[in-house]
């Protein structure tokens, strides 16, 4: 295979080269446990992070992964980047090897990535015990490596494994193999947190002196081991580093690495560097959301500037101050990394917060003090018996009509309900639920059959209705959870039911409460049609 550096991108990254935004979901992100991409997903990947406009990104190890040999292959010819460079993550040479024949240096020269980064260790402990060779060996194994990939002109960036704990154990030494890369040619040399077990002002300090001795370009890669990855990352950029290694979402080996969002929030919109191009940073909330799709993972709702509720306010203390001027309870407009805020209505809500609620969900309440002080006295009684009006919207949207219009006609007034659960002697198990209800001056009766309770009584609700109501043919219940609320009572515990509806262009969610799981479940369904006719979608 040809030698040129090829694979299907570009060589000069539009921000210039003044600051390096590195991205190593690929290969460090893929480390975290529960973590497995195919091919397909890493190329999608890489475009959503070529799309967000990273500086480079880590495709994996060809050559030790067959995937990953796969990924280079396929990226030179299907991926067309932007601003992203392709690089390819390897190991220096075998210890009393020769770079130009080992195997696994050969696989990298062969990714045809423009950019190669070699792991070396440098902490002088991890040279003796784990690669069991000499301080000597272990600074030829770097020098040979990146001197031979620089003569066939890649880029050659080097991790140094290990660096801060080698720089406490032996600085000397930690240095020499920091410098021994320069020398070789490297372009950027990695300090790397290996283990995670720094804390900022470590990470300030060490920086600053190797800074102070060493005249090339410096990195940084932290693990999140103390929970400081992103902080550390950040202190390095203080202290002079230029490139910055991190993962999308901070996936990685053990607790994570820096989160690559939170890096580029407190970068771009803290010190107000252009690590990103023009308009990129509003990408941030829908790009971080759909890797965290292809991971197969939630997304975090409480990861900084991304998270759903990372602008979300409870208080009712925030919310009064909210209501005067946002930015007096966020620490930035959530617009700008495409995020929004909310406000939950809880029993730690006010007056402010349910105005603003209000506002958020169609509701003017402006000029209705009463039904403002009612809703918040409804609210907060019905939170102490067990409620929970924070991920029920719907259900807080209708409750705050009914205090506004009381004498909205009904869409139909209950007369019973029954279920039976039959266990039939072949083992099945049949739900049968009968409705009876008033529909204006009409009696309606309607009886259906449901896999469980919840199912029938919602067939037989919608058989009562229908003809009144086709609207309600295209809603559909999309998700249902029961939580038991003070477990100590056992099956006697109150109930609570959330239930998720969809018309297929908006979803929302109602609650329910009772001591009765299936009563419980009849109120939240409820909720969940009437919404479907009288609420924002009605
Ligand atoms: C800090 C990091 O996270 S770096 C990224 C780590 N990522 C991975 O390990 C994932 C991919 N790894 C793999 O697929 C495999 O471990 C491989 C293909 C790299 C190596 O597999 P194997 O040859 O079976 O070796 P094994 O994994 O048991 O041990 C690693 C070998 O690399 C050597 N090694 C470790 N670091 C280096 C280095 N910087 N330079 C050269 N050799 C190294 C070890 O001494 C050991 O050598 P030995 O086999 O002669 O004892
Ligand atoms: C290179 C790397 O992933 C580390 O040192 O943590």
């Amino acid at each position: 295979m040809s030698q040129s550096a090829v694979a299907g991108q570009r060589v000069e990254s539009p921000l210039g080269d003044s600051f390096h935004i590195y991205d190593t979901t690929l290969r460090d992100g893929a480390q975290r446990e529960g973590i497995t991409y195919s091919v397909a997903d890493k190329l999608a990947v890489a475009r959503l992070l070529d799309e967000l406009g990273v500086g480079f990104i880590e495709g994996g190890w060809p050559g030790a992964l067959p995937k990953d040999t796969e990924f280079f292959e396929r990226a030179a010819a299907e991926l067309d980047l932007v601003s992203a460079q392709l690089v390819a993550f390897g190991s220096t040479r075998k210890a009393g090897a020769v770079a130009a024949e080992d195997p696994q240096v050969r696989a990298l020269v062969d990714s045809r990535a423009p950019v190669i980064c070699l792991v070396a260790k440098s902490d002088v402990r991890h040279v003796e015990r784990a690669l069991r060779t000499t301080r000597e060996e272990n600074l030829e194994m770097v020098r040979d490596t990146v001197s031979y990939l620089v003569s066939l002109g890649r880029r050659v960036f080097v991790d140094c494994e290990h660096f801060f704990d080698g720089y406490k154990y032996d600085a000397d030494y930690a240095v020499a193999v920091l410098q021994t890369a320069f020398t070789a040619g490297a372009d950027v040399v990695v300090m790397c947190d290996t283990n995670g077990g720094m804390l900022p002002l470590g990470i300030h300090e060490v920086v600053s002196a190797v800074k102070a001795k060493v005249p090339g370009r410096l990195g940084i890669h932290c693990q999140d081991d103390t929970g400081c990855a992103v902080a550390n990352s950040i202190t390095a950029v203080a202290a002079g580093v230029t490139h910055v290694q991190m993962t999308a979402n901070g996936y990685g080996e053990r607790t994570g690495n820096a989160d690559l969002f939170a890096v580029i929030g407190g970068l771009a919109a803290k010190l107000d560097m252009a690590v990103l191009p023009d308009g990129k940073l509003a990408d941030m909330q829908r790009i971080s959301h759909a890797l965290a799709d292809i991971a197969n993972l939630s997304p975090d709702t409480h990861q900084p500037y991304v998270g759903a509720s990372s602008f979300a306010h409870k208080a009712g203390l925030h919310a009064s101050a909210i209501k005067v001027a946002p930015e007096l309870y966020n620490h930035m407009d959530p617009a700008e990394v495409g995020n929004d805020m909310r406000i939950l209505v809880t029993e730690m809500a006010g007056r402010a917060s349910v105005e603003l609620k209000g506002k958020e969900l169609g509701v003017d309440l402006t000029g209705n003090p009463d039904a403002i002080g009612r809703i918040v006295a409804t609210v907060k009684e019905r939170e102490a018996q067990g409620w929970s009006y924070e991920a029920a919207d719907a259900s807080f949207e209708l409750l705050m009509r009914a205090e506004l219009e009381p004498d909205r006609p009904t869409v139909f007034d209950l007369e019973s309900y029954r279920v039976i659960v039959e266990h039939r002697g072949d083992g099945e198990v049949v739900s049968e639920a009968t409705v009876k209800i008033r529909l204006g001056d009409r009696r309606v009766i309607a009886t259906a059959e449901g896999n469980g309770p919840v199912n029938a009584l919602d067939q037989a609700l919608r058989d009562a209705v229908i003809g009144q109501y086709p609207q309600l043919a295209s809603v559909e219940l999309s998700d249902y959870k029961v939580r038991i609320l003070e477990g100590r009572h056992g099956t006697d515990a109150t109930t609570r039911v959330l239930i998720g509806t969809t018309n297929g262009e908006r979803d929302w969610t109602t609650v329910g409460v009772h001591p009765n799981v299936v009563e419980a479940s009849w109120k939240a369904l409820v909720d969940a049609l009437v919404y479907a006719l009288q609420g924002a979608t009605g």
